[in-house]
């Protein structure tokens, strides 16, 4: 993934620790969720249901399954749903560092299609952290963990207080 000026860190960026506090990174992940998450929620009957699955201190892991509401064309995933897909994960890992954090700009690469039935496994990285700004990439393979790669993503997130969730609509 060639990721552009904006979402590539300072060179003198820090990698931070994933976990927070003494609570690991495996327990922050499934700490919360939100079940009417379009990626994630368990409760979205049209959504993807993203699973996270671990974190192993370096990346964050999870999947989920293609079906026929996230076509483009026929037999194929949309595109928007694949940078979906590649936003939870590498949310995932912004928030596995122990950070409350939003997508700022994400950047997507499409390498192959993706045809419906297809279980896509993700993984996603902290690439370096300057103040509030978090830099990420990740990359979503067909099949297995070492499948074909089908999408690559690189993203800057940014630190956000409570505050940011719950202001006036
Ligand atoms: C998100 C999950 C919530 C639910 C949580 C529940 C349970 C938690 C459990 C588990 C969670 C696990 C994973 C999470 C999973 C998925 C994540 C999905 C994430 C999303 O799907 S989330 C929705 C889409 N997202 C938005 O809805 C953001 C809308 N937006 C804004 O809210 C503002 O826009 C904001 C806050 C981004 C910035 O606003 P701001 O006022 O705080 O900061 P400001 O603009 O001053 O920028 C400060 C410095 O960042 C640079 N900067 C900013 N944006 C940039 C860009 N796009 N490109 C390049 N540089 C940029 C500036 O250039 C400046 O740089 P400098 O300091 O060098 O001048």
């Amino acid at each position: 993934m060639t990721a552009s000026p904006a979402t590539t860190p300072p060179p003198d960026a820090a990698v931070p620790p994933q976990g927070m506090g003494g609570i690991s990174p495996e327990d922050l992940l499934q700490s919360g969720g939100y079940n009417g998450c379009f990626g994630c929620g368990e409760g979205h009957e049209s959504g993807l249901r993203f699973q996270r699955t671990s974190a192993d201190g370096e990346a964050v892991y999870g999947h989920f399954t293609v079906t026929e509401q996230h076509q483009g064309s026929p037999g194929l995933a949309h595109g928007g749903l694949l940078a979906t897909a590649m936003d939870e994960v590498l949310g995932t890992a912004a928030w596995s560092l122990g950070r409350m954090a939003v997508t700022g700009r994400l950047e997507t690469d499409y390498r192959i299609p993706v045809p419906v039935g297809s279980v896509v496994h993700l993984k996603a990285w902290c690439t370096g952290v300057d103040g509030r700004k978090i830099y990420l990439q990740g990359e979503g393979r067909i099949g297995s963990p070492d499948g074909p790669v089908a999408i690559q993503a690189a993203a800057l997130f940014l630190e956000v207080s409570r505050e940011h969730f719950l202001g006036e609509r």
